[in-house]
């Protein structure tokens, strides 16, 4: 498989502080990499690399074997990173619809938006993509929506505009039984068109459902990257749970501590 994103030697320091340490990982064309760590791990950092949204402090980032020296939002948009924060950018005032369209609306020759089509795919995507209960029309302004069923609204619209890679922070920790299933599935869909995921939850089940690759953060460093085949759900509980130790406890036989 050939390698979508690499990266190599990464650390960030936050003022006196480094919260990710000399971390390299790569992510392949059509992979589905599980980034997995207990809280403080250095997740949501790795994933704001990636997205371009923070700085890192070294290391490189290597798009489609060529380094991006500049790594900003709008250059990580432009190569096709669609990223679902934690706390999920949508605009309360405004419909699911514009919401979903939010700067990539459909408009005819003249300029004028063309709601009703917009409406009519928003309908179609919510239904398909994420299955979410209680939403009545597309027309519904986001304000009165709930916080998974937001939640879902963003994550419809990444997934309908995907590209090349789909960041996913925690995506189901809001979500309903169907939906998180609905979402799972869609990964591994996507996986099939040729689309990269990265999944971070502490779900590890979910996690081992549907990831291809697992890396595990400890206290801002990797120690695990295995695939699915090499794992199990007991290895990265032990990963997640005791670090680099648990890893070794585990492949030596012995109970977590
Ligand atoms: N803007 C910041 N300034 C200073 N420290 C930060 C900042 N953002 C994150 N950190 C620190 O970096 C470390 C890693 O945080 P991060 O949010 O990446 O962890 P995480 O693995 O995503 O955790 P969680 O599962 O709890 O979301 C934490 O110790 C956190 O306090």
């Amino acid at each position: 498989m050939s390698t979508l994103l690499g990266l190599e030697g990464v650390s960030k320091n936050y003022g006196p502080n480094t919260v990710l340490k000399d971390v390299s990982f790569q992510i392949g064309k059509g992979e589905v990499v599980g980034l997995l760590g207990d809280n403080g791990a250095g997740k949501s950092t790795l994933v704001k690399i990636m997205s371009g949204v923070v700085s890192m402090s070294s290391g490189r980032y290597v798009w489609d074997g060529e380094e991006v020296n500049r790594v900003s939002r709008p250059e990580t948009e432009r190569r096709g990173v669609e990223t679902i924060f934690q706390d999920s950018a949508l605009v309360p005032t405004m419909s699911i619809t514009r919401n979903i369209f939010a700067g990539r609306e459909i408009t005819n020759r003249f300029g004028f938006l063309k709601l009703r089509a917009m409406d009519a795919i928003t309908t179609e995507i919510l239904d398909s993509v994420v299955a979410i209960e209680g939403i009545r029309s597309a027309k519904q302004l986001v304000s009165s929506l709930s916080g998974g069923q937001a939640q879902a609204v963003a994550i419809a619209r990444a997934v309908h505009f995907k590209r090349s890679l789909l960041i996913l922070d925690e995506p189901t920790s809001a979500l309903a039984v169907r939906a998180t299933e609905a979402l799972l599935n869609y990964l591994v869909q996507l996986k099939s068109e040729g689309v990269s995921s990265v999944l971070v939850t502490h779900n590890l089940h979910h996690a081992y459902k549907v990831c291809d690759r697992h890396i595990v953060m400890n206290h801002g460093r990797k120690i695990l990257d295995t695939t699915r085949e090499d794992t199990s759900v007991e290895e990265l509980t032990a990963a997640v749970v005791e670090g680099a130790e648990g890893v070794k406890r585990f492949r030596q036989g012995k109970p977590l501590a």
